[in-house]
């Protein structure tokens, strides 16, 4: 799915009025109509809602809420300011709900003496795309206010307060929703630790925008749908061999780390991959040939890595419990020096490149790194906020020619064209050491069974993440484990045939 800016949503939401053709007001109704179904699905424990409006379309979407969910027998109050002019729409959506007798509309000041009963559902309609500032005066002090109650949040659009494309001050002031119902496309912002804090669970609503506008209008951001997912996927053909799903060596442990290894070893076997190599020191080869039997060992030292030689045909990720031994550095630099191939580079790899800034053009083109933000920083230098480090990456990327796979809530790759695709599956039970070792196990699989470099670190992204929801489902986010999460490779992988075979 293209992510637009709010001025590329606001041009969508222009076209489709002349060319579908459709008025805008009843564009908004279908707006509308999208979150009070949603609402009306998602309810079922509260019935009273209060709804603040702000002047333009974004309250012209609240009021025509408050009246549809008031026809749907919800009970509504609606606040709103009505001594500035409202929009066009937002004054006939107004016209609408004065008259309904059964919706008090109360000026934003007079919340102060409104009872809220611990079943109401809190409404932000009070600014959507069209923020173009930071909150100040009453309608700063209402969002403080409404901050401050334990009801349910939902923001309409987008937070009030936050920005689409971009980070506010710090010291902003924005709704706190806990969910926000959203028209047709992810914004950047939801996206973003810093101000996707503020959406809590974000359901993004089809109101049917041109199709036309979306597939001819540029962006260099996405977000990995299923669309996406879909158009990578293969299903495995039946007419195949071993040799068909490539070779992948995974080179990394050391004393003490060799549990990392063990992980990555067993992603790449339970992702496909035709034959399996681990890259080890020689005290990990019990441990190795007991936990992951299906892998092949190669002795790469004794108590840590000196040698990184793999057969020529194989895809390596290195990295996981490498690392940062004298020698296990210098043998990687000198693996480097001489490597053309594109190579999966995680964690400790990473760690020995960050000790020199020139060791990043040793880097082979093509190749896709994995960094967490504090490896990104140790690399690339500090940065501001998260959307300052999208934006280095973007440079570092089309720089080295390298995939950038940003390691966060939201995992970010980033192509060498500058492109930045979002991650959307997964949740906080990754947050653990060992899910990036899986990761890396996964890509490399992945480019050993021939998909692109590009197609790898997306499919592997979203792989990991989708794996995760399976294992939090019967383990928790609390104490699901990483080794949980490969168990469910089996599941992710009956999901993706599903999703791409031909049914008859
Ligand atoms: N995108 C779609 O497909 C649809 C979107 N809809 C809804 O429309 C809004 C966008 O509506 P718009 O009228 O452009 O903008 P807002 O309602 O967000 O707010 C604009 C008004 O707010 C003023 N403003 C802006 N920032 C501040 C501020 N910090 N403090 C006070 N006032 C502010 C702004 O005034 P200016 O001085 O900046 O001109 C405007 O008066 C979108 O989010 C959807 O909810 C449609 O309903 C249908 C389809
Ligand atoms: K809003």
């Amino acid at each position: 799915m293209k992510i637009f800016t709010a001025e590329q949503i606001s041009n969508c939401d222009q076209y489709t009025i002349k060319n579908e053709p459709v008025s805008s007001v009843h564009l908004m109704e279908r707006a509308a109509e999208a979150c009070v179904e949603w609402i009306s699905e998602n309810c079922n424990h509260h019935r009273n809602f209060v709804v603040f409006c702000g002047n333009g379309n974004n309250g012209g979407d609240g009021f025509a809420i408050a009246r549809m969910l008031y026809q749907k027998g919800f009970d509504i109050d609606v606040f709103t300011n009505t001594k500035i002019k409202f929009s066009t729409d937002a004054q006939e959506n107004f016209r609408h709900i004065k008259e309904i007798s059964g919706i008090t509309i109360r000026e934003f000041k007079e919340v102060l003496n409104y009872r809220f009963d611990s079943r109401t559902v809190i409404v932000d309609a009070l600014f959507g795309t069209g923020l173009s500032r930071s909150l100040n005066g009453d309608v700063k002090d209402l969002v403080e206010f409404l901050n401050q109650k334990k009801n349910i949040k939902i923001s309409i659009d987008l937070p009030s307060g936050l920005l689409a494309d971009t980070v506010s001050d710090s010291d902003s002031v924005v709704f706190m929703a806990d969910y926000t119902l959203s028209f047709q496309f992810w914004k950047k912002s939801f996206l973003h630790a810093e101000t996707g804090k503020f959406a809590g669970k974000v359901e993004i609503l089809d109101i049917n925008l041109s199709e036309d506008f979306i597939e001819e209008t540029e962006t260099g951001d996405f977000v990995i749908d299923d669309e996406v997912i879909k158009s990578i996927f293969k299903i495995r053909n039946e007419f195949s061999h071993k040799g068909t799903y490539g070779k992948a060596a995974i080179i990394g442990g050391s004393y003490g780390k060799m549990g990392a290894v063990v992980l990555s070893t067993r992603a790449v076997l339970k992702a496909g991959a035709g034959l399996t190599f681990t890259v080890a020191p020689k005290c990990g080869y019990e441990i190795l040939q007991t936990s992951d039997p299906e892998a092949m060992f190669i002795e790469g030292g004794k108590d840590y890595i000196e040698n990184f030689d793999v057969e020529e045909t194989a895809v390596c990720g290195i990295g996981p419990g490498l690392g940062t031994h004298e020698k296990t550095a210098k043998s990687l630099l000198n693996f480097l020096k001489s490597c053309s191939k594109p190579l999966i580079l995680d964690a400790d790899a990473l760690n020995i490149i960050a000790q020199d800034p020139a060791n990043l053009n040793l880097i082979p083109v093509k190749s896709i790194i994995t960094p967490h933000p504090k490896e990104f920083e140790r690399l690339f230098g500090k940065t501001e906020n998260s959307f300052e480090r999208t934006e280095l990456a973007k440079n570092k990327s089309r720089e080295l020619h390298i995939y950038i796979v940003l390691k966060d809530h939201h995992t970010q790759i980033i192509t060498p064209e500058g492109k930045v695709f979002y991650n959307i599956t997964g949740n906080s039970g990754l947050a653990k050491g060992g899910s990036g070792d899986i990761l890396t196990g996964i890509i490399t699989s992945f480019l050993a069974q021939k998909y692109s470099e590009h197609e790898a670190a997306i499919l592997a992204v979203w792989f990991h993440g989708k794996a995760a929801e399976f294992a939090s489902e019967k383990h928790s986010k609390e104490s699901m484990l990483p080794s949980d999460v490969i168990k469910e490779f089996g599941n992710v992988f009956s999901e993706l045939n599903d999703k791409v075979q031909k049914l008859l």
